[in-house]
C-alpha cells in the first residue's frame, strides 16, 4: 500500500506506519504525478482533490484532516467509488479556544467585561454549537443563526439580520458553500456589513463567507466593524491593507492546536483502518505529550474573568500570531510565503482542556469550567 501524505499532518508516521509506505509532499504541490500509482492520499485543506488530480491514478481513498471540505470535489470522488473521509470536529475545540483567547483580550483591550457583551453566532455546528455553550455557561448572552437548523424545526434561532443587529460582537462559524439554498459565500455582503458597524467581526470560518470587496470599501468609508480575522478570500494570498485594518489578523491557524491537528491523523488513522478490514492499533493519547504546564494555582485576589484570561493565554495568545504574522509581512512582500511558512512552522499549541487550573473561589471555579479548563 502506497499513500501520498501532506507533510503537515502530525504523527502519520506512528499511525500508518505499520501499514503503508508513505510519501510525504507539501500539500499545495501534489500533482497527478505523484499520485498517480498511489493507494490513497491523506490532505488538509490546501490540496484542491478533483478529477484534475486524480482522474488519471488508481487512489480508492482520499482523508482530509480538515473540518472543512471546500477544497474536495465530493461529487466526482462518489461517482469513481473512491472512498472519501474527512475529519468533522476534530479542531473544534482549538477554534473555539482562539475565539476564547481573542475575545478575553479583546476585553482586557477595550475595557469591557466580556459576560456582558451579546454574542452573534453565525453557523452553529461543531465549532459554534461549542462556542455557544462555553460562552452561555460563561453567562454572555449568545443569539444563534443556522438556519438549515432552523428549517427542520429546531428551535432558539433567529434570523441572520436579527444576529447583526442585536449582538455586539458576531463569530462567523460556518463552512464555505457555494450552491444551495443556504449557500454562504459572501453571506456578510454590503447589506450585513452595514449592520455590523461599530462592532465587532469574528471570523474563523472560512474566508469566502464575508465579501472582502465590500468589507474593503467599507473600511475606506470608515463604517468597517472591529475585525479578528483568522480567514481570507484568495488564502494563500493575503490582503495586506486589509490585515493593517484588523485588530487581530491570524494565517488560518484558529484549528491548529497540537490536540486539533493530531485528532485530524487519528481520525483518518480509523477510516483508513476500516478500509483494510484491519483493528486501529495506535491511540492518539498514548501518542501526545505532556502538556508544558502541569497546573496554574489562581490567588482569590484574582478576579473571575482576570483569572479566565490568565489561563486562556497562559495556553494560547492569539496576539503572539497576530504579530509574527504583521512582521512577517512588513519585510516580505510575498503574502502567500508568508501564510505558507507561518502555518508550516507554527509552534505547539496545547488546547484549554490541557491545562489543570486550581480555583481560589467558587466563582473562578465555575467560570474556568465554563471556559474549557480542567479543575484540579
Ligand atoms: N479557521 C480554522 O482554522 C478552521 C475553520 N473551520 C471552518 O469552520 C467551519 C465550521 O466547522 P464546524 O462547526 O465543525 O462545521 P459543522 O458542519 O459542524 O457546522 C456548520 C454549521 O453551519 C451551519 N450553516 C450552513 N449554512 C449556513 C448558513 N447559510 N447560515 C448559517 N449557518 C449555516 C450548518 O447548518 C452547521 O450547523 C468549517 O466548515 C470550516 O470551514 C473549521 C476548523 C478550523
Ligand atoms: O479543519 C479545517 O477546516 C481547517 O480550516 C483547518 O484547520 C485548516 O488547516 P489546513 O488544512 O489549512 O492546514
Amino acid at each position: 500500500m502506497r499513500l501520498i501524505v501532506d507533510e503537515n499532518l502530525p504523527f502519520t508516521e506512528a499511525f500508518f506506519g505499520k501499514t503503508a509506505e508513505l510519501v510525504f509532499l507539501p500539500g499545495s504541490e501534489i500533482k497527478p504525478a505523484d499520485v498517480k500509482d498511489a493507494d490513497g492520499l491523506l490532505v488538509r485543506s490546501v490540496t484542491q482533490v478533483n478529477e484534475q488530480l486524480l482522474q488519471a491514478s488508481k487512489v480508492k481513498f482520499v482523508g482530509t484532516a480538515t473540518i472543512g471540505v471546500d477544497h474536495i470535489d465530493e461529487a466526482w470522488l462518489n461517482t469513481k467509488g473512491i472512498k472519501f473521509v474527512s475529519s468533522p470536529g476534530c479542531n473544534a475545540n482549538s477554534v473555539v479556544d482562539y475565539v476564547v483567547a481573542s475575545l478575553l483580550w479583546l476585553a482586557l483591550e477595550d475595557g469591557f467585561k466580556l459576560k456582558d457583551k451579546v454574542i452573534g453566532v453565525v453557523g452553529v455546528g461543531q465549532v459554534g454549537g461549542r462556542l455557544a455553550a462555553r460562552l452561555s455557561q460563561y453567562g454572555c448572552k449568545v443569539l444563534l443563526n443556522d438556519p438549515p437548523r432552523a428549517i427542520k424545526g429546531e428551535k432558539g434561532f433567529l434570523d441572520l439580520h436579527d444576529v447583526l443587529q442585536k449582538a455586539d460582537i458576531v463569530c462567523l462559524h460556518t463552512p464555505l458553500t457555494s450552491k444551495g439554498e443556504f449557500a454562504t459565500k459572501h453571506l456578510v455582503g454590503v447589506d450585513e456589513l452595514a449592520l455590523l458597524e461599530g462592532k465587532y467581526l469574528l471570523n474563523a470560518g472560512r474566508g469566502g463567507v464575508v465579501d472582502q470587496q465590500a468589507l474593503k470599501n467599507q473600511i475606506k468609508k470608515k463604517t468597517a466593524p472591529w475585525l479578528l480575522l483568522d480567514v481570507f478570500e484568495g488564502e494563500p494570498s493575503l490582503d495586506q491593507e486589509l490585515i493593517t485594518h484588523c485588530l487581530l489578523a491570524t494565517p488560518h491557524i484558529a484549528g491548529y492546536s497540537l490536540e486539533g491537528k493530531s485528532r485530524g491523523t487519528e481520525m483518518l488513522y480509523q477510516a483508513w483502518c476500516m478500509h483494510l478490514g484491519i483493528e486501529p492499533e495506535v491511540t492518539l493519547a498514548e501518542l501526545l505529550p505532556v502538556p508544558p504546564v502541569d497546573l496554574l494555582s489562581l490567588d482569590t485576589a484574582c478576579g473571575v474573568e482576570e483569572a479566565c484570561r490568565r489561563a486562556a493565554h497562559l495556553c494560547y495568545h492569539p496576539l503572539n500570531d497576530s504579530w509574527r504574522l504583521l512582521k512577517a509581512l512588513k519585510t516580505n512582500a510575498a503574502s502567500a510565503g508568508v501564510y505558507q511558512a507561518l502555518r508550516k512552522n507554527y509552534p505547539i499549541r496545547r488546547e484549554f482542556s490541557s491545562l489543570k487550573v486550581k480555583a481560589a473561589n467558587p466563582e473562578q471555579a465555575s467560570a474556568l469550567k465554563a471556559l474549557g479548563f480542567t479543575l484540579s
